[in-house]
């Protein structure tokens, strides 16, 4: 079932097209990668879900209801991490959390158990009676996530939750929405790949105010079949009669005794190189599939 359904959505700012005509739709229990460049329209997006914005045609809807500029019925269904989470920093999570379940009018026994817990899954508990104006950029972000899931949200929406992090900070992020994902449904936006290829089972890509591409990362290797064998030698020796054999073959020469052939069925051309290394008493030191990756994609439809 689709949690969140995106159809011709579009929005300018005055004389600029932010959003063209973007439609895609997002599947339970899924971590959905909402891909886009600086500038792209990502938080836009985000914002027309949140209902915070006034669209200028199509239509969204979370859990079969439809949005509505002003009234944020569906907010109900939805958790929210801004990019740059802001918190009372005089406050510990604990309060902060409290705090946070009065004003959405959760009974008092569950705001304490709810906020124990998910303190806990974002691997605050040791840090849970401290103040908040004392945490690094991962740890309120990390914060920002236990308020996002409070209300049991059926879709969390992060904006670019990782884009700030070192790279622990990020591995942190990645792994607590990998945990949650059983519970609830995530979409993030960012623009970091490597991101997207750890964590997400589906992908849209915006670009100049549409989707280019929604789909699995099974889909991206689909569409970018594996075509790229690389080979490293020890030494320069063989290169010049490799060449000759494989002349029916497209090789790049690269750097450090390394040669990248491209065959339409790479395969058959590994067995064939093998083949090869094995008759000729060779040793290569490597060699390799090329796999296709998310930013191969990227590049082709953005550019
Ligand atoms: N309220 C606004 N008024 C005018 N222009 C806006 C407004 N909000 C966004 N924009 C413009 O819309 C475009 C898309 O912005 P948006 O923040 O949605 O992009 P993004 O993909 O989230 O980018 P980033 O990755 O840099 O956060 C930008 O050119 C931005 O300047």
């Amino acid at each position: 079932m689709a949690i969140l359904e995106i159809n011709h959505l579009k929005k300018s700012f005055g004389q600029q097209t932010v959003l063209k005509d973007v439609h895609f739709s997002v599947k339970e229990h899924t971590i959905f990668g909402f891909i886009g460049q600086n500038g792209a329209g990502k938080t836009t997006t985000m914002k027309a879900i949140l209902g915070l914005l006034k669209i200028d045609g199509g239509n969204i809807t979370v859990c079969n209801e439809q949005i509505n500029y002003g009234n944020n019925q569906t907010n109900q269904y939805i958790g929210y991490l801004p990019d740059v989470p802001e918190f009372y920093s005089f406050m510990t999570p604990l309060e902060y959390l409290e705090l946070c379940g009065q004003v959405t009018h959760m009974a008092k026994h569950d705001i304490l158990t709810k906020s124990q817990e998910l303190i806990e899954l974002v691997g605050l508990s040791a840090h849970a009676k401290k103040r908040i104006s004392g945490f690094s950029r991962g740890m309120k972000q990390r914060l920002g996530i236990a308020q996002a899931l409070l209300n049991n949200p059926k879709l969390l929406i992060c904006d670019e939750p990782t884009s700030a992090l070192d790279p622990i900070g990020r591995k942190d992020i990645l792994d607590i929405l990998q945990k949650v994902k059983d519970k609830t449904t995530i979409i993030f936006s960012t623009h970091i790949l490597s991101d997207v290829e750890r964590v997400c089972d589906e992908i849209a890509i915006l670009n100049e105010g549409q989707i280019v591409f929604q789909g699995s990362l099974e889909d991206v290797k689909a569409k970018h079949p594996v075509n790229a064998l690389s080979i490293q030698f020890y030494d320069h020796l063989h290169i010049n009669d490799f060449m000759n054999t494989f002349s029916d073959l497209q090789i790049i020469p690269e750097e450090h005794h390394r040669l990248t052939i491209h065959s339409k069925d790479i395969y058959t051309t590994e067995m064939r190189v093998f083949h090869y290394l094995y008759q000729n008493h060779i040793k290569a030191e490597k060699v390799i599939v090329e796999e296709p990756t998310l930013e191969n994609l990227f590049m082709e439809v953005v550019k």
